[in-house]
């Protein structure tokens, strides 16, 4: 992997806005699928995150790789999920603000893959300390928890998450993960109840068969097949080999081990999932009066077992309903359709309200209250715009969704465009952009858009049917400039409109939905005779989820699409007071394969996902900024004065460079801290020079690296040599020492002999001993020489005591060389001794030459 601040990767380029096409999505896809085709799976447009699917394994994932991203700068290295990750996180470090990610792409593009590279990458590049590792399991371990209740095999995905999530992971004032916070939105609870051919019920109750153990699953009456079961086998691909659910059901296992879930808790909850199965196998037979009855009550049996409820209460609440008249209750049976229809809604509000319960009690587990002062960077993992052959109410609510976020992501970029211009002193040039406002207006407006309208057709009085509900939306919003029927339409030439169905012109185009079953969907209604039941239940997860106030106020509970609003816009409540980063995930195609593009199906997502209208905003201005540090240590090598450094202030620096390459004004901008270039020809054009420059730098590189190898080379010999020799004097140092030793002992036993034998011929002897000393022995302490030491006649002792002490003598004292004991007691007899006598040679050594000698102890 490159490890420099490039703009061009191997293939294309690795930010959109340097595309010099940059409208056509023609270049777009070229771009996206050379990249791809290369497994370069991730490409920027500025800051921007665009991921395609690989559907395999590359390795970009390691431990390693996160070390790379750790603390780099955004730009110095390709682009990567965790550049984004590690970039909120320094900021967040940093500015100690609060960040989120934004993940949007629609069903097996990669989101929920994405968010879990993020998690990992905090729990394994964040600083931690002993006890807080628990709070980084739980946070990991929620989310195989999530998955088996809220994912679920679809036609897309085999791990389709089937909830929205927003996730809040918290940090210490260290940069420690110290807690979380998750919130779901609008979990697909029709699921429970019915699935397309090919796809799944919700993991859970799949893991919990193939995985439970005997005791556990005697107690829930279940059986370990999933085709028994009505509710788990329609889609006819129960068993699936790609899905391994028995393991599952481990990982799964151990996770509520460690987020706090105790055995009773999960007796309750589990209670609740095997009550949701016998529930989809209670069968209906109609009686002579069209009323529905439930002859095998085995079913109802358990199920009132599990939940603690009476089961001849409960069979009478599937079966009957409680309508108020002014005074008094009147139970009314109800029909074979409706029952089932009751039988269905239970099972939907019983495993809707289990998973926002579960969510809750993640929470709990996830709280640390030991730390008050916390930031936060936040994952949003929502479905993205969504278009099918057939659009009904969830594509309705995720599609509105997503018109608000990308009001939010273009808003913000503007703002932050705009921001970054003004600070840098920058002439601000406006953008024209097409601001959705008017059509989350056309849908959330109150009175007068679109969920309001299904409101008041939902509880108005008197039959309100779906093609009402069109025929009011006609009405009301007929005139909108986003808004189609057939009948209002025309002969457009355009794509046809059924006589059920409306079209909105989104911002990423237009989209028709079918208006069935919106009021159903929308009432989302549970019988109150069975909500009667439910809250009377001893399963304490259900009590806590059906509460008796809730029977008691007599106020209509908010709609589905109304509850879907106010959570979208809590939800940008909280985004707003964020700093926030975007990732875009692309499906390759459809049939989960890998290396394999498929250009119709990425246009499309393309367009969807607001792309090419992003690029646009981004590129409106100039393509391409980086700090001046930054530009020049990049391309300080293209100017004599800037290279191999530059001392000055790095304005000064990229001044000098530009104008050395030859930039022209139109080209470029110099900002307070940034030099912005207007065009990508301009930075490709910097690029090849510093490409061809590479060469030259590269033999200039070599020829230091040479010249430092030799010089080191040299260094090392003579280091070497100098060692030796330092061995080697220290060596005849060391001798030279020992002689001078063995001179000083020589010596001085000569003169104690000398004078022993000379006292008595001295007359005064007195005299002749100051003498001695003064003249001789103090000179001889002080000033021994080297030379002396080197005389032949100074051997060591061994060979010295082979020798005639008079021969040692006579070299001392002047042409004395006949004889010792003769010549030595002859001029000694009567006379004192003279500096004359003593060899002036020696005299003159001892007195001038400085190496110094201990003194001899006389
Ligand atoms: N970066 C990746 N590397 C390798 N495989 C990936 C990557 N991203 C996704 N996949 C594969 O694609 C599958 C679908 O991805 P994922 O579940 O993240 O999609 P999604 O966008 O969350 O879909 P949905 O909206 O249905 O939940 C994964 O199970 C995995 O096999």
């Amino acid at each position: 992997m490159e490890g420099a601040l490039t703009a061009r990767d191997k293939v294309g380029v690795q930010d959109f806005v340097l595309l010099d096409a940059y409208t056509s999505e023609s270049a777009f896809v070229d771009n996206l699928r050379k990249r791809f085709n290369e497994n370069l799976i991730y490409t920027y447009i500025g800051t921007l995150l665009v991921s395609v699917n690989p559907y395999q394994e590359l390795g970009i994932y390691t431990v390693s790789q996160m070390e790379l991203y750790q603390g780099v700068n955004f730009f110095e290295l390709p682009p990567h999920v965790y550049a984004i990750a590690d970039n909120a996180y320094r900021m967040m470090c940093s500015e100690l603000n609060n960040h989120f990610i934004l993940i949007s792409g629609e069903s097996g593009a990669g989101k929920t893959e994405a968010s879990k590279k993020i998690l990992q990458y905090f729990a394994v590049t964040c600083p931690m300390t002993q006890s807080l590792q628990i709070a980084r399991d739980r946070l990991l371990l929620s989310n195989p928890v999530l998955e088996a209740f809220g994912n679920a095999r679809t036609l897309r995905n085999d791990n389709s998450s089937r909830f929205g999530k927003y996730m809040d992971i918290q940090f210490d004032f260290q940069g420690i993960p110290v807690g979380g916070h998750i919130i779901s939105y609008l979990i697909e609870k029709s699921r429970v109840v019915y699935q397309n051919q090919g796809e799944r019920n919700f993991h859970i109750f799949y893991q919990l068969l193939a995985g439970g153990e005997e005791e556990r699953l005697a107690l829930l009456g279940l059986e370990r097949d999933p085709q028994l079961y009505k509710y788990l086998s329609q889609g006819h691909c129960a068993k699936e080999s790609s899905i391994n659910d028995k393991n599952d059901w481990k990982t799964v296992s151990n996770a509520f081990s460690v987020i706090d879930f105790t055995e009773a808790d999960l007796e309750n909850l589990f209670g609740i999932i095997a009550s949701v199965l016998h529930l989809g196998n209670i069968c209906f037979e109609e009686d002579d009066q069209g009323c529905a009855t439930i002859p095998d009550t085995h079913e109802i049996k358990w199920i009132a077992k599990l939940l603690g409820v009476h089961p001849a209460v409960l069979l009478e609440a599937l079966t009957h309903r409680k309508i108020e008249a002014k005074t008094e209750e009147v139970i009314c049976p109800l029909t074979l359709e409706l029952s089932v229809y009751a039988r269905d809604a239970m099972a939907k509000a019983v495993y809707g309200r289990t998973f926002t319960w579960l969510v809750n009690k993640i929470n709990s587990s996830l709280v640390n209250k030991d730390f008050t002062r916390k930031t936060v960077i936040g994952l949003l993992d929502i479905y993205g715009f969504e278009v099918f052959d057939k659009n009904g109410f969830e594509q309705f609510c995720i599609n509105y969704c997503n018109e608000k976020l990308q009001q939010l992501l273009i808003e913000r970029t503007l703002k932050a465009e705009q921001a970054e211009y003004e600070m840098e002193g920058i002439e601000w040039e406006p953008i024209k952009y097409f601001n959705n406002k008017i059509i989350c207006d056309l849908v959330e407006e109150r009175h007068k858009g679109i969920i309001s309208i299904l409101d008041e057709e939902c509880i108005r009085p008197g039959p309100a049917t779906d093609l009402s509900f069109l025929e009011k939306l006609e009405e009301k919003v007929g005139t909108h400039a986003h808004f189609e029927t057939r009948k209002l339409a025309g002969p457009t030439g355009r794509k046809r409109i059924g006589w059920m169905e409306f079209r909105l012109l989104h911002y990423a185009g237009e989209v028709t939905y079918c208006t069935k079953g919106f009021l159903e969907k929308n009432n989302d209604l549970l019988y109150r005779h069975l909500k009667e039941v439910l809250c009377k239940s001893k399963n304490v997860i259900l009590r806590e989820c059906f509460l008796l106030a809730e029977l008691e106020n007599r106020r209509r509970p908010p709609t589905v699409g109304t509850q879907f609003k106010n959570s979208l816009s809590s939800l940008l409540e909280i985004l707003i007071s964020k700093e926030p980063s975007y990732i875009r995930c692309i499906k390759p195609n459809d049939r989960k394969e890998p290396s394999k593009f498929d250009d119709f199906l990425i246009r499309h997502q393309i367009k969807y996902l607001g792309l090419m209208e992003h690029l646009r905003v981004r590129r409106a201005g100039f393509a391409y900024r980086r700090k001046y540090e930054h530009f020049l240590q990049r391309y300080k090598s293209l100017c004599p004065d800037t290279w191999p450094h530059w001392h000055g202030p790095p304005a000064e620096g990229v001044e000098r460079l530009i104008n050395y390459i030859g930039y022209k004004p139109e080209e470029y901008k110099l900002g307070k801290t940034k030099i912005f270039i207007r065009f990508p020809r301009t930075l490709f054009a910097t690029e090849d020079a510093l490409e061809f420059c590479k060469h030259q730098l590269v033999a200039r590189i070599q020829a230091t690296y040479k010249s430092c190898l030799g010089r080191k080379e040299y260094v090392k010999k003579r280091q070497a040599a100098i060692k030796l020799e330092a061995h080697w004097r220290g060596a005849l140092a060391r001798k030279a020492i020992q002689r001078r030793k063995w001179a000083v002992r020589i010596i001085r036993k000569f003169i104690k002999g000398f004078i022993n034998r000379n006292k008595p011929l001295c007359p005064d002897n007195e005299e002749f001993i100051v003498f001695v000393r003064k003249n001789y022995i103090l000179n001889l302490r002080y000033h021994l020489p080297k030379t002396v030491l080197d005389k032949s006649w100074l051997r060591p002792p061994g060979i010295l005591e082979n020798m005639q002490q008079k021969v040692v003598t006579s070299e001392i004292f002047r042409g004395r060389k006949d004889g010792y004991t003769e010549s030595l007691n002859q001029p000694f007899a009567n006379s004192r001794i003279n500096e004359g006598d003593i060899n002036p040679k020696v005299l003159q050594l001892i007195s001038h030459e400085k190496i110094q000698v201990s003194p001899p102890a006389i």
